[in-house]
């Protein structure tokens, strides 16, 4: 049998860091959401008792680094599955680059293994065990629009943003998450979105107000590290994106526009800036 899932990119559209814990985690409140930029997984099972991934993209690990692998030897172990799977990666989320490419593989690989094997397992046991493979991978299970707290693993839904296009653009560089938290000093911190008014103009379908209150503290660490970050985000504004913001911990830099008509014009003035500009639509 051969089962697909697709594994969406996530955009924050707030991300707020509250202060540093004793785990070495960082407590944060952050309003993500989904876009319709997506991986593909073909899971197969193998009667050999063994995790094969493969993928047409050169420049991830296929071992056990991978974590579609991980999410895969998780759930084998804990619900004591004797059987093997074959995964192929259709990768098409930029890797390291703010959007959660991985941990979106992994919530599709327990989703899909879920389906595969027959485990049954409820949404919220399959949330649980994302936990242990990352703090991103909780929201890419459910997807949707959601406020993260704790480390990430603590969800509320809303309700989607309403309809606009969402540009994304990757500048050239690779950004590593450990890094940037590392480097953040939480007492620092020089303006932290407001999750409330972020979350009411979401409520309120009010455009403007969400373009206005997105915000996200990881770029005072991310952007003065990589200016040209700084750089996308104006030529962004100038060619008439509404909202503009870093996504994650970076690099790459999401444009919120409600006209149709004003799309093509900001895709093709960000191709002489940057190769990686994709227009996506958020999930609802
Ligand atoms: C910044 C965010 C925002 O959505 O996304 P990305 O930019 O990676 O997409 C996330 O918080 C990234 O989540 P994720 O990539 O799953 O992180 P993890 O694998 O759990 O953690 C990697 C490392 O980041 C740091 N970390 C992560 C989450 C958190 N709340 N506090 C932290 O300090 C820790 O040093 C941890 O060892
Ligand atoms: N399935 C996967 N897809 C992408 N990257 C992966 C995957 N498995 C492991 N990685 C590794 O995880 C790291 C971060 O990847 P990614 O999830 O794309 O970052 P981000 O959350 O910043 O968008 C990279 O170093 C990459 O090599």
């Amino acid at each position: 049998m051969k089962i697909y899932e697709k594994a969406p990119a996530k955009i924050n559209l707030s991300l707020d860091v509250l202060r540093k814990r004793e785990d070495g985690y960082h407590e944060v409140e952050m309003i993500m959401t989904m876009v319709d930029l997506a991986d593909r997984l073909e899971m197969s099972e193998l009667s050999r008792d063994t995790i094969i991934i493969t993928s047409q993209a050169g420049y991830i690990p296929l071992d056990e680094k991978n974590l579609a692998f991980q999410a895969a030897r998780l759930i084998k172990e804990k619900f004591d599955v004797k059987k093997g799977v074959y995964i192929h990666l259709d990768k098409k989320i930029p890797v390291s680059a703010g959007l959660a490419g991985g941990s979106s593989d992994a919530a599709a690989t327990l989703r899909g293994l879920n389906r595969l094997w027959e485990l049954n397992i409820p949404l919220n046991d399959l949330k649980k065990l994302a936990e242990e493979l990352g703090s991103d991978v909780p929201f890419c299970i459910e997807g949707g629009t959601a406020i993260a707290r704790g480390r990430g693993e603590i969800l509320e839904k809303i309700s989607s943003p309403p309809q606009c296009w969402v540009i994304l653009a990757k500048p050239p560089i690779n950004v590593s998450t450990p890094d940037v938290y590392r480097r953040l000093d939480v007492n620092k911190i020089n303006k932290h979105p407001s999750t409330e008014v972020l979350k009411n103009a979401i409520e309120n379908k009010d455009f403007q107000q969400i373009c206005h209150s997105l915000g996200n503290v990881l770029e005072e660490v991310t952007i003065p590290m990589y200016p040209q970050i700084n750089q996308l985000k104006e030529v962004m504004l100038r060619l008439g994106a509404e909202g503009v913001l870093m996504s994650g911990s970076g690099p790459t830099v999401f444009g919120l526009v409600s006209k149709q008509s004003k799309v093509k014009k900001i895709y093709n003035g960000l191709r002489g800036f940057c190769n990686n500009v994709y227009v996506v639509r958020i999930l609802t």
